[in-house]
């Protein structure tokens, strides 16, 4: 889980660095509470004592009662061992009364660091949201609260019960510790080997389940974007990813979780299997009966049971109290969102889910874009473009050593059925752009023509066939390199909080003020900026009208230096005069514009038009076209009448 981590640099230690930030505040923490851990070691004294009375009553009743002919005084010793039992439940209560001075005053902590943490990270990056805060808060505070305490009731039992017990069978015969303690300290010692790993492992499995977490939440505030672009499938690739690095550090920390059980064999039943197998050897040396009773109660009684919940505790909670801690006391990881803030290089930390290069940024910001590609000639290399006149297309296109000029867009017998069975939307679809060229693309609802965009921007791949752009197949083309080829603007043009400029700039971050202007002035924005502020005016998406919107958005695009433009009714919300001022500004600037055209004189603006029938399609200039496609014919009827807005 490689992008897991990103970001989050401290959590990515085995374990030692987590303990050493732990420290202090834990060291703090308990001194200021030393009363109350006073008073946890007065009961604790009394959990020793119970451990201890358990089995010195039970050696006594036999040798001294019961095996002496004395059933009374037997009686009377296994009652002093059943009033210890006893005495338990009181013991228990006192423990848990002082435990809450220990976990309520820890997790009040956590909750205000949680909160300081948050908060200081949304001043560092205004606009952007810590969404991690809320496991933070909630399950994370409540994990480290339960933990802790199940980690001081164990420890402190195991520590002060395996005190009793051993001066127990110290008490019987030092000859019974010798046998017991070897084994014990053994499934001790390869239990606290397993500690760091685990915690290790721990440690990512927590951050894969909120890389998994984020994503989540990032593509769900992106849907919109993502249907637009047709990333979906990327997206759901990453998540799928994500789940899968999730499964296998669940899988590692499965595999720690076994060995601490070796351990707890080890420990847990070895001290028995020894004891049994040293009973000549005992007896030899004069442990009598009685104290070989008495030594089997300590283990069964006290010592494994302190031993087992000490080992599950520690494993489990106490990695987890490490862990879990450290993310809301170490130090904070660096803020991975900018909404509403032009990206620049180096790009956000976490995985980026949809790295596109379309103009609507508004939510796409969310799911990390990547930073704008430089393109013919690079950043900082595209001059003023309202001072370039409209290049003529010959003297735009670039020519390769052969002496042809590469096309813009070359489609060589494309297909795309979006499913196994289903008919195709294109079938073995031909076409060739100039650079330079304006295309207008026309046909019926429904017939092809955004599919038709999103194969030639590369967020869609063919069935069959070939699309180059500028020369390049895009078909499995790196991302980055997509965004230095081509612009799509969707017809939901989105925007996002920020200022005008940002807003413009988006796609060329580097854009000298004057290319601002120059844009604004050419795509007939200037009322609308002047409205909004000027270019450091605020841009909220939900005061701006549709149309505004869009202009916004072909704006962006206008700046971008990608060398080719794709439009999707970009301009439906436009009325007729702002249309062909922003598709005049947008054929004017140097390189390649595809338009799928939703008015006549839209259509009639471009130098070709390319009419998808079907899986027909005929392309020329308006008035061959007209003569050759009867459903041209049909659709400037329509566009001509009025009746129909849209073809
Ligand atoms: N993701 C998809 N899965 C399945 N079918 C789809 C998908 N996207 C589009 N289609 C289908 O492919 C065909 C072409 O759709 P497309 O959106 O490209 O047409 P269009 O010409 O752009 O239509 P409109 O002018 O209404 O936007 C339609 O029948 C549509 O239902």
């Amino acid at each position: 889980m490689s992008g897991a981590g990103d970001g989050r640099t401290h959590h990515a230690d085995d374990g030692s660095g987590a303990l050493r930030r732990i420290a202090p505040p834990a060291r703090r923490f308990l001194a200021r509470r030393r009363a109350v851990l006073a008073r946890l070691a007065v009961w604790s004294l009394a959990e020793a004592g119970q451990a201890f009375l358990v089995g010195y009553g039970v050696a006594h009743s036999v040798d001294q009662g019961f095996l002496a002919g004395d059933t009374r005084k037997g009686l009377s010793w296994l009652a002093v061992a059943l009033v210890a039992v006893l005495l338990g439940a009181p013991v228990i209560r006192g423990v848990f009364a002082e435990l809450a001075g220990l976990t309520e005053p820890l997790r009040d902590s956590l909750v205000r660091r949680a909160v300081d943490r948050s908060m200081a990270q949304a001043l560092d990056a205004p606009g952007g949201t810590d969404r991690a805060a809320v496991s933070r808060l909630t399950n994370q505070v409540e994990i480290a609260r339960d933990s802790f305490a199940g980690l001081v009731l164990t420890l402190r039992s195991f520590v002060f019960t395996a005190a009793g017990a051993l001066l127990g069978l110290f008490s019987l015969h030092p000859a019974l510790v010798v046998v017991v303690l070897p084994p014990l300290l053994g499934g001790l010692a390869l239990f606290l080997a397993t500690l760091r790993p685990m915690a290790a492992a721990q440690r990512r499995a927590l951050a894969a389940d909120e890389a998994l977490g984020d994503h989540a939440a990032r593509a769900r505030a992106a849907l919109r974007d993502l249907t637009a672009c047709g990333t979906g499938p990327e997206t759901a690739r990453h998540g799928a990813d994500l789940v899968a690095g999730a499964a296998a550090a669940s899988r590692v920390l499965a595999g720690w979780a076994a060995v601490r059980t070796a351990a707890l064999g080890v420990a847990g039943h070895l001290p028995v299997l020894a004891l049994l197998a040293a009973v000549p050897w005992l007896r030899g040396r004069g442990v009598t009966a009685g104290a070989l009773l008495g030594a089997f109660t300590y283990l069964v009684q006290s010592l494994l049971p302190a031993v087992h919940t000490l080992m599950t505790a520690l494993g489990a909670a106490g990695a987890r109290l490490l862990v879990v801690l450290d993310r809301i006391v170490g130090p904070a990881p660096s803020p991975t969102i900018t909404h509403g803030t032009r990206p620049k290089p180096p790009p956000p930390a976490g995985p980026p889910l949809t790295p596109l290069s379309v103009t609507d940024v508004g939510s796409t910001a969310d799911v990390g874009l990547p930073a704008v590609a430089p393109a013919l000639g690079g950043r900082g290399s595209s001059p003023a473009v309202a001072d370039l006149p409209r290049p003529a297309p010959t003297r735009r296109s670039r020519l390769p050593a052969h002496g042809r000029p590469t096309a813009a867009v070359e489609l060589r017998s494309v297909t795309l059925s979006y499913g196994v069975r289903a008919e195709p939307v294109l079938d073995s679809l031909d076409l060739c752009v100039a650079p330079g060229e304006h295309l207008a693309v026309v046909g019926p609802s429904g017939i092809g023509k955004s599919t038709l965009t999103r194969l030639v921007a590369g967020t869609l791949a063919p069935s069959g066939g070939e699309i180059r752009v500028a020369g390049r197949s895009v078909t499995g083309c790196a991302v980055a390199d997509l965004a230095a080829l081509r612009v799509l603007v969707p017809q939901e043009a989105y925007v996002f909080s920020g200022t005008v400029g940002d807003n413009l700039a988006y796609l060329r971050p580097d854009a000298a003020g004057a290319d601002l202007d120059a844009t604004v002035r050419a795509l007939g924005l200037r009322s609308l900026v002047a409205r909004l502020g000027g270019l450091d005016g605020s841009v909220r998406p939900d005061e701006l009208s549709p149309a505004e919107r869009q202009l916004i958005a072909l704006a962006r695009a206008y700046l971008s230096p990608a060398p080719l433009l794709l439009l999707d009714e970009a301009t439906c919300h436009l009325d007729p005069a702002a249309e062909a001022q922003a598709e005049e500004a947008l054929a004017r600037r140097p390189g390649t514009l595809l338009v799928v055209a939703h008015r006549l004189s839209s259509a009639v603006r471009a130098d070709r038009v390319l009419v998808l029938d079907g899986v027909q399609a005929v392309c020329g200039k308006h008035e061959e076209v007209l003569a050759r496609s009867s459903l041209y014919r049909d659709l400037t009827g329509h566009w001509n009448d009025g009746s129909h807005r849209k073809a």
